[in-house]
């Protein structure tokens, strides 16, 4: 393959990506049911982009209902490797200002288990490595381009993915204040998981709204203000991505794309054939 393939995950505000050339919808099947959306595909730059709003155009999915699994399944159907997720996250730090950027390097997973973060399971067993939960190389290039764009950007820092909808409770937010996250959001943590089970790279723009509920001297997040703060970034987030295509190449020398070679613990003899073609994209070059 000559050209990087980008998948991009628009989160809360991002339902599309102007700019590209060539572009087309696709519906895409996967064997998990439906992605969120259509996916968009095009070009920006030297690079073919394939673009999908994680809520559905008109943000029509709870955090809870997104098909994680169906969109991680669709965007490597497309022939994506490296994913750049946006999202609009609270600030769980006073130097984390609202409008900031932040690039997270690890998850705290505070999901209540209703989603379905794995695409194991049905007589195939497998643990991949998730401690360092995102790809560093792909995380340290979004950095550098939200920085050449001229945004105030975090490199690291602790996601903590909530269940939602509703926003925290006081108590909630000072307590994981006290475990020292640094921004709370409702959707990361699966994807990044899928995303490292399919070997894809994956990593996150993350665009401070608020400073959830915590703070003294700012008003408790509400839609409103997240909405209003993603409004005047949105624009920033799309110069982000532009910038960071143009870094990305072909070349993966991380590890993302080998991580399911040693995660197969089942006897390949005992995998149902049913399961060996439901995941044959995911899993069939180890069998
Ligand atoms: C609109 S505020 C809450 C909503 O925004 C974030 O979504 P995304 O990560 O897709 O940008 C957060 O996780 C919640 O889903
Ligand atoms: N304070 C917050 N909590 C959870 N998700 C968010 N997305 C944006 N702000 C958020």
């Amino acid at each position: 393959m000559s050209e990087p393939v980008i998948g991009v995950v628009g989160g809360s505000g991002l339902y599309e990506m102007e700019g590209l050339k060539d572009v087309c919808e696709e519906r895409v099947e996967t064997p998990f049911g439906e992605p969120s959306d259509l996916l968009v595909t095009g070009r920006l730059g030297d690079a073919r982009l394939v673009f999908l709003p994680r809520h559905g155009r008109g943000h029509r999915l709870l955090p809870s209902e997104v098909n994680y699994r169906a969109n991680i399944y669709a965007l490597k159907k497309l022939g994506v490797e490296q994913v750049i997720s946006v999202s609009a996250v609270g600030s769980m730090k006073e130097e984390i200002v609202p409008g900031h950027i932040v690039i997270p390097d690890q998850f705290f997973d505070r999901t209540a288990g209703r989603r379905d973060s794995t695409f194991f399971g049905e007589g195939v067993v497998g643990h991949v490595q998730f401690a360092d939960p995102v790809c560093l190389r792909l995380a340290g290039l979004l950095a550098t381009a939200a920085r050449q764009v001229g945004a105030v950007v975090h490199e690291g820092g602790t996601y903590i993915c909530m269940e939602g909808p509703q926003f925290s409770t006081r108590a909630e937010s000072r307590i994981y204040r006290s475990w020292g996250v640094d921004i709370i959001g409702m959707t990361n943590v699966s994807e990044a998981k899928l995303a490292r089970e399919a070997e894809l790279c994956y990593a996150t723009i993350a665009l401070a709204t608020d400073y959830d509920c915590w703070h003294e001297g700012h008003d408790d997040v509400s839609v409103e203000a997240v909405v209003a703060l993603i409004k005047k970034n949105v624009a920033l987030a799309k110069r982000i991505i532009a910038a960071a295509v143009e870094l990305l190449t072909t070349q993966r020398s991380c590890g993302c794309g080998s991580a399911l070679a040693y995660a197969i613990m089942t006897d390949r003899k005992l995998i149902p054939p049913v399961t060996r073609e439901k995941l044959d994209l995911i899993i069939g070059k180890y069998l």
